[in-house]
């Protein structure tokens, strides 16, 4: 599948869109997960659709949704900017994070440095970078050009050989651990089990994909994660605040 997705997005025309610059203020992922008073920092996601689950949400207002979330003490938003698989849009992002006062993560594939200096622009935090999409020297390029225009990056792994390629060349500051297997799309939080002993222990550990409960939760920080980010899980919740609160304290209000 992420052949499919890498394919399009090479044919996708990398322009680079500049919308009119405006004042931002800039908040750092890392120190926010870090300063979470739950179990683990959450980064709630912004998810209208996905490759192995089509429409998760029809009723999608993407600036309510991370009004709500705010409003509810997430410590960051990722929001999809992919538009052919994900139904998500660059304007999502710029539009969030006028209105919100926690880090915005920019979720997409990233494989041009163009994207890079967009996601600046349009006003990210921070970007993701995949590690099965770039190679470990490429991914080292594209997260230093990204530390020098002040974005943070969440590097993400699917398997412990894609994790030691990305060591060999550097430790991110932000690692990621996707529960998803991007060939069955099946997830399994023992992914987070195996892998997390593998990690840096000066990299700030996020457990993403497949996350629902708050035993969930439990469960991937006692493999030693320190975040996690969740998108259907919240996306399928009508009352975006509460279930915030019982996912991550597993109290209900
Ligand atoms: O969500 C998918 O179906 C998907 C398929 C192929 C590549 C990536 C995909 N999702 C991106 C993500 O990593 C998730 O949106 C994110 O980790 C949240 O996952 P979840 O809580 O399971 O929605």
């Amino acid at each position: 599948m992420l052949e499919t997705i890498l394919a399009v997005k090479s044919q996708e025309n990398q322009r680079l869109y500049l919308p009119e610059e405006q004042e931002v203020t800039h908040y750092s992922l890392k120190d926010s997960l870090l300063s979470a008073p739950y179990i683990a920092g959450l980064i709630a996601e912004v998810k209208k659709a996905s490759p192995s689950k089509g429409i998760i949400r029809e009723d999608f207002n993407p600036v309510k949704i991370a009004h709500n979330y705010d409003q509810a003490g997430v410590q960051a938003i990722s929001v999809l900017t992919d538009q052919h698989f994900f139904q998500g849009h660059r304007d999502f992002l710029t539009d969030i994070k006028k209105v919100v006062k926690v880090p915005v993560l920019r979720k997409d594939f990233i494989i041009d440095p163009v994207q890079i200096v967009e996601s600046a622009y349009i006003g990210a935090d921070a970007i993701l970078l995949i590690g099965e999409a770039l190679e470990p020297k490429k991914l080292h390029e594209f997260y230093l050009q990204a530390r020098e225009l002040g974005l943070e990056v969440l590097v993400e792994v699917h398997s412990e050989e894609t994790l030691d390629g990305v060591l060999n060349e550097f430790t991110p500051q932000i690692l990621g651990i996707n529960n998803r297997n991007l060939h069955t799309f099946e997830t399994k939080l023992s992914q987070t089990e195996r892998m997390a002993s593998l990690a840096p222990k000066e990299s700030l550990l996020v457990s993403e994909s497949g996350i629902f409960t708050h035993d969930d939760i439990q469960e991937v920080v006692n493999y030693g994660a320190k975040a996690v980010l969740v998108g259907e899980s919240l996306m399928r919740q009508d009352h975006l605040g509460r279930a915030v609160e019982k996912l991550m304290s597993g109290v209900s209000v």
